[in-house]
């Protein structure tokens, strides 16, 4: 006898009879069960009675607000995901059901390929194992701080959830790397994760990225494209650098998200397209919007829920596991890598502007000077460091600082770092231009001794040849 596996079975609350009726008969065309209430005390009374595998609510009904559904639901009725219908032109109120744990919406009147869409992620959370997404792997946001602690809690909430996520952070701090996570813990985890630099994409050419294009479209159209939007359908949309946009893109931006359709260039019909939107941004969305560079709009929408990640340096007990991490990644070509002691002491007083991700260059120009693998607080080379107390790089440092105060001495290559009153118009040249000074103020200091000189200014011998061949620094003629 073959087993019947019951289908699923969808709670739709509406107390307009037409729309009811054309949301069951959709759900029911979809191979679903459907229940339905006219009001929130029908809505209670059924809700024990089933496993949903989604609640669909009006928001305002004649006992009550569908928000009120969308609470209880949350609060009681875990693995069931609840979406609310939301009236033309009241975006705001799915914002505000999504805030409280809602787990999509759709606007009246209901376009259908978007219910269907929005049903099917919904079927997808609480999918056999065969169609769910792998159980979750070990994080790969890692860290012991109570800050991304509670951050891997908060991304496995709300990987099931549609509601759009801002994260926030300086350059390097993980955002893209939170957003994936996001995704690949989400019923999207089979489908696309796409992550667009909005600050990389020239003015002119961003419709085209976004949305595509139709074969003859302008001139240079020669075929059909999608654009990311077309993409990432299923899947998860990752808009980096978002304050990076300009204002007209931001408006047709907002309009494809609302509506959840896009419209090529040159075609006569939207597509409706089914994209998770994430957003990351370095910089103070908030102050973009009162200074009129980012409308508030677009802003509202897209931070229905905003994750925070803060910077390298507030969260130093991340040291440990993000090294452990990434010297498994340098170790796992064979290479043996292991950290000197004190290394992680001297990584502790050192304040990462770049964040993570300086902290993977650091190690891994420190593995190519290191002897044997073993890494050294002088292979660090930790830029304006100040090492932490009994560091090994201390002493060496402070006589590097005390050699950079030093007269500058007659040398081949004289120091010529511009005074500090009219800004520097390229700031990599003028960093480089005082490492320089610095090297031959040490090397003059030594008599162009370079082992005495590295160990002036805290790094290895090799480091110093390294960097002087860099900034092609020669002996002076004898
Ligand atoms: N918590 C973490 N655990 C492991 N690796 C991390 C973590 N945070 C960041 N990284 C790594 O650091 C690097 C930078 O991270 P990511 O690209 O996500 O930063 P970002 O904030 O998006 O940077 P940007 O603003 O410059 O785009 C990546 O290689 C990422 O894998």
């Amino acid at each position: 006898m073959t087993a019947v596996r019951a289908c699923p079975r969808v709670l739709v609350v509406d107390d307009e009879a037409d729309l009811r009726e054309l949301l069951e008969i959709t759900l029911v065309r979809m191979g679903l069960d459907v229940d339905s209430a006219a009001t929130l005390a029908q809505a209670r009374a059924l809700l024990p009675e089933h496993d949903y595998a989604l609640v669909l609510t009006d928001m305002r009904l004649p006992d009550g607000l569908g928000l009120e559904l969308v609470r209880e639901v949350v609060a009681a009725y875990k693995n069931t995901p609840i979406a609310v219908v939301t009236a033309f032109g009241s975006a705001d109120n799915a914002v505000v059901a999504l805030k409280a744990g809602a787990f999509d919406y759709v606007s009246k009147p209901v376009v259908l390929d978007q219910l269907r869409a929005m049903v099917q992620s919904a079927l997808r959370l609480n999918a056999p194992a065969a169609e769910a997404p792998a159980p979750a792997a070990a994080s790969r946001l890692k860290g012991d701080s109570a800050v991304i602690q509670a951050l891997r809690a908060q991304i496995a909430r709300l990987a099931r959830s549609m509601a759009p996520i801002a994260i926030h952070g300086e350059s390097g701090s993980g955002k893209e790397l939170a957003a994936r996570e996001i995704h690949a813990q989400s019923s999207r985890a089979g489908k696309p994760f796409v992550a667009v630099n909005c600050g990389a994409i020239p003015e002119a050419l961003m419709e085209a990225e976004f949305f595509g294009y139709r074969k003859g479209a302008f001139t240079g159209a020669a075929e059909e494209r999608d654009g990311f939007f077309q993409a990432a359908n299923g899947g998860t949309l990752l808009l980096d650098e978002v304050a990076d946009l300009p204002l007209a893109m931001q408006v047709k931006l907002l309009r494809a998200i609302q509506e959840r359709r896009v419209r090529k260039i040159g075609a006569t019909v939207e597509e409706p397209v089914d994209v998770r939107i994430i957003s990351a941004t370095h910089q103070d969305l908030a102050h973009c919007v009162e200074t009129g560079r980012f409308r508030q709009d677009l802003f509202y929408r897209l931070n229905v829920i905003e994750l925070q990640l803060p910077p390298l340096r507030e969260r130093l007990d991340d040291l440990g596991p993000l090294t452990d991490t990434i010297l498994a990644r340098l170790g796992s070509f064979g290479q043996r890598v292991v950290l000197g002691p004190q290394v992680l002491e001297a990584l502790r007083g050192y304040a990462f502007p770049g964040n993570v991700r300086e902290l993977e260059n650091i190690l891994e120009r420190a593995l190519a000077f290191a002897d044997d693998g073993v890494i050294e607080v002088a292979d660090l080379a930790l830029k304006g460091a100040r090492p932490a107390e009994g560091a090994v790089g201390a002493a060496q440092a402070s006589q590097a600082s005390q050699a950079s105060q030093a007269t500058a001495p007659p040398c081949a290559a004289e120091p010529c770092t511009p005074p500090l009153e009219a800004l520097p118009a390229s700031l990599p040249d003028y960093l480089h231009q005082i490492e320089r000074d610095i090297i031959i103020r040490a090397l003059a200091q030594t008599q162009y001794n370079r082992t005495q000189a590295a160990q002036l200014l805290g790094i290895s011998f090799r480091q110093l040849r390294y960097q002087m061949q860099k900034l092609g620094i020669q002996e002076p003629e004898a």
